[in-house]
């Protein structure tokens, strides 16, 4: 069976997305009904935990596997004080770590993440840190308790696509944790490819959030998402540099 086992959950769709950015907040639980997602990141700090009526909780099914993040912390420290507020507020024991002190790119911190990481996955959180992809940071998170890691493909929000794709495909070889590429991804095609080459996921916001039809596009990023699974799965065939006939020309020239 082909499971995807996070924490002590299976998790059956590979389409993870995040809450932000919709103009109809009340889109998500559509997209969720309509395509299967059950993990949904959620910026704590849009959480309003005091006003139950403008909360973005609203809008999320309560069987959904929530994955707070912790968007806004600039410090290994904030994160963690923000992972904290997040489970004793009822947000459940999953925590994405985001570190970010660059105001351009929205670069993660590595260093930062891997301190979080470490002082989160000892208070018992599943921990799933976004990342710049490199190798020794990935081995750095996996040693400091991280369930996943997340690389980013490209900066947040630009929908530009797989950009460190060479990297991913180093972290999906090396690492013995699911890698969910997370960030950059504009359209199903990409996700499909990083998913074709073993991503064990794909977390995935401003491409739908900001579609013309961002329930459409949920529907493509998920058949995608299988697509690429299962093509995954599937062993793709071998690349070679020659053309080779598809039909056997034996016997054809002898008679
Ligand atoms: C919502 C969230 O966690 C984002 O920070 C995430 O990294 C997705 O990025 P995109 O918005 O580029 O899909």
């Amino acid at each position: 069976m082909d499971k995807l086992i996070i924490g002590d959950l299976e998790i059956r769709n590979r389409l993870f997305i995040g809450s932000g950015k919709f103009a109809n907040e009340a889109i998500i639980k559509d997209i969720m009904a309509e395509t299967g997602v059950e993990v949904v990141t959620v910026a704590l700090r849009r959480v309003d935990l005091k006003n139950s009526q403008n909360n973005v909780l609203n809008h999320i099914p309560k069987e959904t596997i929530l994955m707070p993040n912790t968007s806004g912390a600039r410090t290994a420290e904030e994160a963690v004080r923000i992972a904290r507020l997040a489970r004793a507020s009822g947000c459940g024991n999953w925590i994405k770590i985001e570190v970010i002190s660059d105001n351009k790119y929205l670069l993660p911190d590595n260093n930062e993440t891997i301190k979080a990481t470490e002082i989160l996955s000892a208070e018992g959180f599943v921990v799933l840190p976004y990342m710049h992809p490199d190798l020794y940071a990935a081995k750095a998170l996996e040693k400091a308790g991280a369930a996943a890691i997340m690389p980013l493909g490209a900066p947040i929000g630009t929908n530009r696509g797989l950009k460190t794709k060479e990297i991913i495909r180093i972290l999906i070889e090396e690492c013995t944790l699911p890698i969910i590429v997370d960030a950059g991804i504009g359209k199903p095609s990409e996700a499909l490819e990083a998913m074709e080459m073993g991503a064990a996921a794909v977390l995935v916001n401003t491409a739908i959030a900001t579609a013309g039809d961002p329930l459409l596009m949920a529907k493509a990023f998920s058949q995608a998402v299988q697509a690429g699974r299962q093509a995954f799965l599937a062993q793709p065939g071998q690349t070679v540099d020659y053309a080779r006939a598809s039909s056997p020309l034996t016997g054809f020239l002898q008679d």
